[in-house]
């Protein structure tokens, strides 16, 4: 009997639920990182919530585990990579907290509005200082969303019922999707410039951490009052104190903090700041739906194999299974690829398939993708959810299967159509099984994809690896792999290099002060 281990506080549902599916559970909470380690061993399951931390540490510990279900949306607790490189499932469940974390958010700008946590202590203090608070109202004034996913536009749709005029930076949100939610699709400076109220509602990621940052906080107007029931590191918390301070920002309200539990912040006692300890999914609603869903999930795949909302693995039929497997891997890459590498609004993807890849089931290889290119903006994403989760954002996405003999014997092409132009990237398998990058914005390459790279265009000139390699050197970066690719000679080139680390921004800052250097990034796959 397969056996599961609930190491957070979870809905008893979730118990009954494994029992009565033929599951043993236990529920041992607030065990410390080496204790969960020293036990973990014995499970099938591990079922979460946001405090257990599922380390690389936890999951080399873990030699029976084969699925973590997150009864929540964020898995930035789980070590996705690491989990599946071990081949552990890694589960979330998407939708079951939305609505009560966007009420949340709500709930957290009337709070602001009106001061209501100052107003209720003062009264209950004795005070009755009915000069001293001074509200807003929320009609006609702007909500500038961040982030326009499953919780953004629940929010949205509340604040338009509130008769709120709602504006929304988010580079997945296309125009369509925009006008059926009745909000105003614009850029984060015109976001910033313009929202009397900011709610965050993205997952942190390279691109949003500090996306409230002190430059951007500085643009916002003066007076804005901001919300996060998102993740903390999505604000920079010492430069929001200052602002506060100040009074340009007029109130903040935060249910996650960059280090959590947040039993201490220099903006607890400041004036006009209001904090939750991360209760946004906490509503017995939203506890009871994640517990079923989670242990219904978990359930399911470690009885009979079933797999739903996983986030790294696909949902496959056993025949088709084996063939395509390597071909996931290699479509999942190279969306990630093109996702890392674009930026600018998506308005649409072109999967290609020639060769003997022409010859499969091209669906699975498209939600492999999709999957590959979203994640790079969203945690919540699968590749059961891939297509639909595209669908739903306007995205316009093409098949198309090749008869033509090409170079190679087996070719995916994903080209994404962007509002800066369209982007290319090609990769092939070598002895069938190897994912292999050989295209990339036209440029012919020859790379693998895998853990951390560092992706730098530059203009082609004698002496430019040897400056990188001897910058990297004193770096104390350890380069793995190395690949180079070039449109003509003295043209504009391409280096895709394997480090063991991930790329700091102080790297890439040093890189970028290379003479020829025209693009640096970090990649992860
Ligand atoms: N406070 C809580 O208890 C609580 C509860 C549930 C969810 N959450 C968190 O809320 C966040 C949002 O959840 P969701 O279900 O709406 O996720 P979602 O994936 O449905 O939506 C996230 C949205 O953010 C957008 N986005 C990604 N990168 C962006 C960027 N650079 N700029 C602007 N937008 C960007 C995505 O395109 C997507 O539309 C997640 O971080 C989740 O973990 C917190
Ligand atoms: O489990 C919780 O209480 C928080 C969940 C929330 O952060 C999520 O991402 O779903």
């Amino acid at each position: 009997m397969p056996k599961v281990l609930i190491s957070d506080k979870m809905d008893p549902k979730a118990a009954q639920i494994f029992r009565e599916r033929g599951v043993e559970v236990d529920e041992i909470t607030g065990k410390t990182p080496d204790e969960l380690a020293a036990m973990i061993g014995q499970y099938d399951g591990l079922a979460i919530r946001s405090s257990t931390k599922v380390t690389k540490a936890i999951l080399d510990a873990a030699t029976n585990l084969k699925v973590v279900g997150r009864a929540g949306i964020g898995v930035d607790n789980v070590d996705i990579p690491s989990a599946s490189a071990k081949g552990v499932v890694v589960m979330n469940t998407p939708f079951g907290n939305s609505i009560t974390t966007a009420e949340h958010a709500i709930a957290l700008m009337f709070a602001l509005a009106r001061q209501l946590p100052e107003a209720d202590a003062s009264t209950q203090a004795g005070k009755w200082e009915k000069n001293r608070f001074m509200g807003v109202e929320l009609t006609s004034k702007t909500l500038g969303l961040i982030g326009a996913g499953n919780i953004g536009s629940i929010v949205a749709d509340r604040a338009r019922g509130l008769r709120m005029k709602v504006i929304a930076f988010d580079p997945f949100l296309t125009p369509e999707r925009a006008i059926e939610m009745g909000v105003e699709k614009v850029d984060l400076d015109t976001l910033l410039a313009r929202a009397d109220f900011i709610t965050l509602h993205t997952p942190l990621t390279d691109q949003t951490r500090n996306i409230l940052s002190r430059d951007n906080l500085l643009r916002t107007k003066a007076g804005v009052r901001i919300i996060n029931c998102a993740r903390g590191g999505l604000i920079d918390e010492a430069a929001l104190k200052e602002l506060l301070d100040s009074g340009h920002v007029a109130g903040a309200a935060l249910d996650v903090f960059v280090t959590e539990p947040a039993t201490e912040s220099p903006l607890f006692g400041t004036a006009n700041f209001v904090s939750t300890p991360h209760l946004g999914a906490s509503t017995s609603e939203a506890q009871v739906n994640v517990a079923i869903q989670v242990a219904e999930q978990m359930a399911d795949y470690l009885v009979s194999g079933g797999v739903t909302n996983a986030l790294n693995v696909p949902s496959l039929s056993a025949e088709e299974a084996p063939k395509l497997k390597p071909y996931m891997a290699l479509a999942e890459k190279l969306g990630s690829l093109v996702g890392q590498l674009s930026h600018g609004a998506l308005s649409g993807i072109a999967i290609e398939v020639e060769g003997a890849a022409a010859e499969l089931n091209q669906k699975p290889i498209t939600s492999a993708v999709l999957a590959g290119l979203m994640r790079v903006h969203t945690d919540t994403v699968n590749m059961v959810n891939a297509p639909f989760l595209a669908k739903e954002r306007g995205l316009d996405v093409r098949e198309v299967r090749h008869d033509r003999e090409g170079d190679y014997h087996t070719l995916v092409r994903v080209t994404v159509k962007t509002d800066a132009g369209d982007r290319s990237v090609a990769g092939t398998l070598f002895g069938n099984e190897a994912p292999r990058l050989v295209e990339l914005f036209g440029i012919k390459v020859e790379a693998d994809l895998a853990g951390h790279m560092l992706y730098v265009v530059n203009e082609d000139a004698p002496g430019f690896i040897g400056r990188l390699g001897t910058l990297l050197g004193t770096e104390g970066v350890n380069i793995g792999t190395f690949h180079l690719g070039r449109r003509d000679a003295g043209g504009e080139a391409v280096l895709l290099l394997s480090v063991d680390e991930a790329v700091t921004p102080d790297l890439i800052a040093k890189v970028r002060g290379l003479a020829g250097v025209k693009t640096v990034m970090g990649l992860s796959f």
